[in-house]
């Protein structure tokens, strides 16, 4: 068998499409631009290629994006300084703090002085919460991703043993969330996912993830995912972004993982795409829930 490879660029050009004239649409109705504040501490590379990347999307789809650069001495307090100005600036509506922060600051007090209003990145306790209610304000960029590509291509997962590998509070934790949930918007059969969520203690990962009928791969580990890992006719889905010699690659041994499952993701071109049209997805949403704010404000 060869697998069915999940064009992620595609996809995310499609939804990026659909979101951009629900922009033109909002700015007609006489609305602000959605704003998106991106804030880069530091000269990570990668991290310079993917925050470009974003505010490279965000003209594309009709919004402002305000990339904020600080050096890699940035104080934890100069973040909270700033986060202050950008919360209460009224033309900002989503902020993204890029991730990793440099060791020295504290990234958890940085994270948890965004307003919950302009979290598109669904980090805060209050986001997560009602996430995990199923009531969600924003769906996490990469997860909500996961699932816009097995909508896009039918691939139902109601029922079915859902194997996540990863448990981080930005892939693995909100997936298993979103994916165990009764609808979330997308229809019952693209919920209610039988979820197993393993990480770097699970015994007998190998034993787990075979019997997986979608697999996803959250770790950042280059070959994590081999072969005899994975189930025949399964879907694989790879989250894992790695720098090898210059070239990227997944968390998935790719060649010989493709000969097995029924459907694959590759990297580059598979899940990076998609988070980034759901930030522009997130970014409006933000801008209309604080113009409702504030019309509630005013007729208060
Ligand atoms: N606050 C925060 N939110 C994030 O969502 C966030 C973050 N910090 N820090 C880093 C990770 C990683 N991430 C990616 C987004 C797009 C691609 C992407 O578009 N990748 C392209 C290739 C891009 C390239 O060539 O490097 C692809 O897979 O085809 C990759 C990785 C978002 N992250």
């Amino acid at each position: 068998m060869t697998a069915t490879v999940l064009d992620g660029k595609s996809t995310a050009s499609d939804l990026r499409e659909t979101i951009a004239e629900e922009v033109h649409q909002w700015l007609e109705q006489g609305h602000a631009r959605p704003t998106l504040a991106a804030v880069l501490v530091g000269d990570d590379p990668a991290s310079q290629v993917y925050v470009r990347n974003k505010e490279r999307a965000c003209e594309k789809a009709g919004m402002h994006s305000r990339l904020i650069r600080k050096p890699a001495d940035t104080t934890t307090a100069q973040l909270l300084e700033l986060l202050q100005e950008l919360n209460g600036d009224p033309a900002v509506h989503g902020i993204l703090v890029q991730l990793p922060l440099p060791a020295s600051i504290n990234t958890q007090q940085v994270l948890d002085a965004v307003s919950p209003l302009k979290d598109v990145d669904a980090f805060a306790p209050e986001n997560v919460g009602l996430l995990v209610q199923g009531r969600p304000r924003y769906l996490p960029c990469t997860p909500h991703g996961v699932i816009q590509l097995l909508v896009k291509y039918g691939l139902e997962f109601a029922g079915k043993h859902v194997v996540i590998v990863g448990r981080s509070d930005i892939v693995g934790k909100p997936l298993a969330n979103m994916m165990v949930q009764r609808d979330l918007g997308f229809g019952p059969q693209f919920a209610n996912a039988t979820v197993t969520l393993c990480h770097s203690q699970s015994e007998n990962l190998a034993a787990i993830t075979r019997t997986a009928d979608v697999l996803v791969a959250a770790v950042g580990r280059p070959c994590l995912i081999t072969a005899d890992m994975v189930k025949l006719g399964s879907i694989v889905i790879d989250v894992g972004i790695n720098r090898v010699n210059d070239k990227l690659v997944g968390d998935v041994d790719y060649t010989p993982v493709s000969e097995l499952a029924a459907a694959i993701t590759p990297v580059p071109g598979g899940i990076g795409p998609l988070t980034i049209a759901m930030l522009l997805r997130n970014t409006l949403t933000a801008c209309q829930l604080q113009a409702q704010g504030q019309q509630a404000k005013q007729q208060g």
